[in-house]
């Protein structure tokens, strides 16, 4: 399997009109993403994940102005192409997204297997009986008997609806999923198993998946690398067995300690202070305010810092070089 980039995002930017000023949601992001690569995006509620999502796919409220910066899918810059070139070329045949929410996703009163099976009708222009038989291959992949294309929404339970979104997701054989906090409305167990079928398809498939998530152990299942963010942008980035056990920002430090484990003595800490707005952001480290090891330097931004290959950490505790 190739392991070469699929994805680069540069200096990747999106910015809402509130009433009270612009919010920078996404401010910034540098990332790679390489194929068959599970990256997970770990961050606080408000951070600016879900934005980021909606920045690679172009999936934007009304009051988001587009966004900046550089996505390249396979060296193409995805950002570039008109809304008409990225909704035939690259939503759903080459990147697809599976949100939270599997209701919102789904049409009430449209049977599953049609709705699992109209990206290929509506993308690739295949017929209804093809498209149908692919969708129940889809359903298979992802632990779903086939009798259960005939079946409406309501008549799913929520992992099983979940399910039918992620078939619908894979359907077309994308290069790159991403999903949007999919398991957090699901109890452990059903939570568990969809973390299962999705390694299942990372590895039998070769697809890549960026993860969305603020839930540091079911993130654990799936990652490959793990970038944590914080008030709209990366402050670190790592393979996750790294990330994991010795993480090098402050931030990710705390985060780490904060995750409670079965049979531990000490209480989980947590980190005191609460993220800054978004209208407005603070320039310098944005985690300063609430980071134990500030110093004076901390008033500037933070360069990125190379710790090792592939892991680079936005902290002046780790940089060499001068501000
Ligand atoms: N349509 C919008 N208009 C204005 N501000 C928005 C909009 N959507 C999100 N925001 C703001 O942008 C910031 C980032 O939000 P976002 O939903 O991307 O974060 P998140 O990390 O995904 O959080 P959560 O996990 O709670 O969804 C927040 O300050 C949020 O209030």
């Amino acid at each position: 399997m190739s392991s070469g980039s699929l994805m680069e995002i540069e200096e990747l930017r999106l910015r809402y009109r509130t009433e009270d000023g612009e919010v920078f949601a996404v401010d910034g992001v540098n990332l790679e993403l390489r194929r068959n690569e599970a990256l997970v995006v770990l961050g606080e509620s408000g951070c600016g994940k879900s934005s980021l999502a909606k920045a690679l796919l172009r999936t934007l409220p009304r009051n988001a102005y587009p966004p900046s910066g550089q996505v390249r899918l396979a060296g193409e810059n995805v950002l570039a192409l008109s809304e008409e070139q990225f909704r035939r070329q690259i939503r759903w045949t080459r990147m697809a997204l599976v949100m939270q929410a599997a209701m919102n996703a789904l049409n009430p009163v449209v049977r599953v297997g049609e709705q699992v099976a109209e990206p290929l009708r509506i993308h690739r222009r295949w017929s209804k009986h093809r498209a149908m038989q692919r969708a129940a291959e889809a359903f298979e992949e992802v632990g779903i008997a086939p009798d259960f294309l005939q079946r409406y929404p309501h008549e799913l339970s929520g992992g099983m609806r979940q399910r039918a979104v992620l078939a619908m997701a894979l359907v077309t054989e994308p290069d790159l999923i991403i999903l949007d906090e999919p398991t957090s409305a699901l109890d452990v167990l059903t939570q568990a198993s969809i973390m299962n079928v999705l390694k299942r398809i990372k590895n039998e498939r070769g697809t890549s998946f960026i993860l969305i998530t603020h839930d540091v152990a079911t993130s654990s299942e799936l990652a490959d690398r793990v970038a944590l963010m914080y008030a709209g942008r990366i402050v670190e980035v790592a393979d996750a067995e790294l990330f994991f056990t010795r993480p090098a920002h402050p931030y990710s430090q705390m985060l780490m300690a904060s995750v409670p484990h079965l049979r531990q003595k000490e209480h989980p800490k947590s980190i005191p202070g609460r993220p800054p707005s978004l209208i407005d952001p603070p320039s310098g480290c944005r985690f300063a305010d609430r980071c134990p090891k500030r110093f004076a330097r901390c008033s500037a931004d933070p360069p990125a810092a190379n710790l090792r290959p592939r892991h680079w950490v936005n902290c002046w505790l780790h940089s060499r070089g001068d501000s």
